[in-house]
């Protein structure tokens, strides 16, 4: 079907339904249903969630759930996390529990800084440029204190501006590249109003410099905007014990273990196609608490994979070793989040998920969803490594598949009995619940 509409968005909400649902949906009064069915029931709230975004219509709901048991530099939280998968929750919970006997999490804040961009083109002499670059600058901090007031009275601010030559990449092109300190905020926003002030300034004085031509005058701002990618803002999260303490009664002793592991980490550091799954376990733990956060999940994906890849092969985030008897894990890993702004303030469970952190410093939240990142790469790699991964997973997702094939809650106690013996798969689960029926109808 291919059909356009022009003024969608100008359509109230009901409208913008009807349309939808008599346009795509073959039965519109199911379609509209459903959709009714995920709005909040508190008008207010109703609300609150259709103005996070446009054409809101409904509510896409995510489970919210907690790990418990996470000791981290000796203090212990309840992390929460928002995802669809199945068994993530688990394997950080058991991961947590793991550590807990184990000396916990410990995790320290490397640097805070996140970077901004005006990008540009001027076509001149590159040392006369140089030369208005250190005479604008001034005025690039000046006219951006209406902005930055506030935030450099918290401490935070911009921390430096260099002008870049990128000239040997495309052929007049230049950056004014900006560092800044944003404390409690992610910054985009106030990084995005920063560097839109730089450009301003940056095109108008230039009309006022004597030593550019008039051609050179003709400087042409590209855009300006944020980086995704912060490598200076850097957490380090590491567990670590004796080797003979890695023992858990799975058939397998500390130093057996503790070689598999490190074997397991050495393989992502050198294989991509690994890497990027090793490294997928990583941001199962990461994206639910950044989700449950109200934090921008998008942004840190891109920020994260890019530095998984910053040797120029796309490798491991994690690493593990074994020194003197002792076996280390650890990540440092780029995460620019916030717990003022954004959505932090708005969303009700985001709301509740910061209270049940104790209200986190934006640098205390770097080290929490670190540690479930961590957490949950321990979790994976010691299953794969020992069971395999299906067993654990596969228990996890059983519901799901049960709920698949509309299973009473009957059937579902019944066959949840039967799979703590047997392996669980789809058609492993499909011939089950066709054989209880068949009985069950023989039985009626
Ligand atoms: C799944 C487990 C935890 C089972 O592990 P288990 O040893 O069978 O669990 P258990 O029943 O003995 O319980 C031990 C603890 O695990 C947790 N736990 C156990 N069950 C639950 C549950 N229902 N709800 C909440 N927590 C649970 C919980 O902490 C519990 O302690 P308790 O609460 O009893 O004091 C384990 O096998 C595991 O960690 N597996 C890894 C699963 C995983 O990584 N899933 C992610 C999805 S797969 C993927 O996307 C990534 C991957 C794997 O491809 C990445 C990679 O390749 O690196
Ligand atoms: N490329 C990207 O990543 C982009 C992301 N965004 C979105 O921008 C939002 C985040 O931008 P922000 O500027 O962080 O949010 P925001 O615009 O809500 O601003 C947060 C403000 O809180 C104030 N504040 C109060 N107490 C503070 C404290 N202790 N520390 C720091 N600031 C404090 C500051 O004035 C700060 O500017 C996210 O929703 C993100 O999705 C927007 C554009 C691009």
């Amino acid at each position: 079907m291919s059909v356009s509409i022009s003024g969608f968005s100008k359509l109230s909400k009901s409208e913008k339904m009807d349309w939808l649902t008599k346009t795509y949906f073959s039965n519109s009064k199911k379609a509209l249903r459903v959709l009714r069915q995920y709005w909040n029931q508190d008008d207010k709230l109703q609300q609150l969630h259709d103005e996070f975004i446009e054409n809101t219509i409904s509510n896409f709901y995510l489970p919210f759930g907690v790990a418990p048991n996470f000791l981290i530099n000796g203090k212990i939280h309840t992390i929460p996390m928002a995802i669809e998968e199945s068994s993530v929750v688990a394997a950080a919970s058991n991961a947590a529990k793991f550590w807990l006997k184990r000396g916990g999490f410990k995790t320290q804040v490397l640097s805070t800084t996140k970077i901004g961009q005006v990008h540009f083109m001027y076509h001149g002499s590159r040392k006369t440029l140089q030369k208005f670059f250190d005479v604008v600058k001034p005025q690039l901090l000046q006219d951006a204190k209406p902005i930055t007031k506030n935030m450099e009275q918290r401490g935070g601010g911009i921390t430096s501006i260099e002008l870049r030559d990128k000239t040997a990449d495309i052929a007049g092109y230049y950056q004014l590249h900006a560092a800044f300190e944003t404390l409690d905020a992610m910054g985009a926003n106030f990084i995005n109003s920063c560097l839109e002030q730089f450009a301003k300034t940056f095109q108008k004085e230039a009309q006022h410099f004597s030593d550019f031509s008039e051609a050179e005058k003709n400087i042409q701002i590209v855009m300006s905007i944020l980086s995704n990618y912060v490598p200076d803002c850097l957490v380090r999260a590491e567990v670590s014990c004796k080797v003979e303490d890695l023992n858990d009664n799975k058939n397998i002793s500390g130093e057996e273990f503790a070689a598999k592991f490190i074997q397991a980490v050495n393989i992502a550091e050198v294989e991509p196609y690994r890497a990027v799954t090793h490294n997928k376990g990583i941001m199962n733990g990461i994206d639910a608490v950044v989700l449950a956060t109200g934090n921008d999940f998008r942004a840190i994906e891109a920020g994260v994979h890019a530095f998984a890849s910053k040797e120029g092969r796309y490798s491991s985030l994690s690493h593990a070793k074994v020194e003197d008897g002792v076996f280390t894990f650890w990540m440092e890993i780029p995460l620019a989040l916030g717990t003022v702004g954004g959505l932090t303030g708005l969303h009700p469970l985001v709301k509740l998920a910061l209270k049940l952190l104790q209200q986190p410093t934006a640098k205390e939240l770097m080290q929490i969803v670190a540690v479930a990142g961590l957490a949950q790469n321990f979790a994976a790699l010691r299953s794969l490594t020992t069971t395999g991964i299906q067993e654990g997973h596969m228990k996890m997702h059983l519901m799901n598949i049960l709920n698949q094939f509309e299973a009473t809650n009957e059937e579902k106690q019944l066959l949840t009995a039967h799979f703590k013996t047997h392996t669980v798969s789809h058609n492993a689960v499909g011939d089950a619940i066709k054989k209880l029926r068949v009985m069950s109808n023989g039985n009626d």
